[in-house]
């Protein structure tokens, strides 16, 4: 199991080892406050898990393929489930900051403008030229995300949609986030397409979870500025829930029988 956030590295107390990056041939570096760098293995509920406090993304001028590096690093390794988190911002009206959205689907959108991590001679003994991405996000996963998070009380704030990957590092324009909420998009962000893409090409199943930090300011009137802090300090409000939440359902997760 790989679990990839900001906290959840606290939660593996059973026979912890940390790596710092640094420590790890050939990895990134995190370079974003509140991306501690640090590769976190351990036991969860009696399943070997192992985290990544802190992830790569492309404003940070890393290239697709070294963001999404630690993926194949950890296939590699044997993990055959994959939880990745991410901080977004709500373009849906209804969201509220600290909901948690399950990512049903995602769009790519720098993959339209050709930057996608797969691109290069493709490496068969991890996947096809052309792998699909219709099926990308596990829907019994989804569906037991859901109802943990409900049978946990957490009713009113587990929502489902779609997550929006942009380049960053910039926030939106209010046009911006006004198109993207037009296009079917739910909440964006600056991370997570790009590793669900690789995850999925070399066979592992996929769940997705953001958590809402800033409403996405689609209003011309609107005072409301987005900024880091603001994330980070979201993130901080609602980490024991995200915990509780991760927990029981690492938990519940049967293993992954399908895996190439
Ligand atoms: O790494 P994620 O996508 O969770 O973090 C988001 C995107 C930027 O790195 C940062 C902006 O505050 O939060
Ligand atoms: N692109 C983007 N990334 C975010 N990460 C957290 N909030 C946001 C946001 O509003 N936009």
């Amino acid at each position: 199991m790989w679990l990839w956030t900001w906290s959840f590295g606290e939660l593996l107390k059973e026979d912890q080892v940390v790596f710092h990056y640094s420590e790890i041939p050939n990895f990134p570096q995190s370079t974003v406050p509140g991306h501690a760098g640090r590769l976190i293995f351990g036991n969860l509920n009696g399943k070997p898990c192992v985290c990544m406090q802190g992830r790569f993304h492309f404003y940070e001028g890393y290239p697709l393929w070294k963001v999404t590096f630690p993926v194949r690093v950890f296939r590699l390794m044997g993990v055959e489930t994959l939880i990745v988190t991410n901080a977004a911002g709500g373009l849906n009206q209804d969201y509220k900051i600290g909901d948690i959205m399950v990512i049903m689907d995602h769009i790519n959108m720098p993959g339209f403008a050709g930057q996608n991590p797969l691109i290069g001679p493709n490496e068969e003994r991890f996947g096809p030229r052309f792998p699909p991405m219709s099926d990308a996000y596990d829907k019994d996963l989804r569906k037991l995300a859901l109802g943990v998070g409900q049978e946990l009380g957490y009713v009113e704030k587990m929502r489902e949609g779609v997550y929006c990957s942009l380049g960053g590092p910039n926030f939106e324009t209010i046009a911006e986030c006004r198109m993207l909420n037009s296009l079917g998009a739910d909440a964006v962000g600056m991370s997570t397409a790009p590793e669900v893409i690789v995850a999925r090409h070399c066979g592992l199943r996929v769940l997705g979870m953001s958590l809402i930090t800033n409403k996405a300011t689609m209003d011309y009137n609107s005072e409301a500025i987005a900024s880091h802090e603001e994330v980070l300090q979201a993130g901080k409000d609602s980490a024991k829930f995200l915990e509780k939440l991760v927990s029981l359902l690492v938990q519940r997760i049967e293993p992954n029988n399908n895996v190439r």
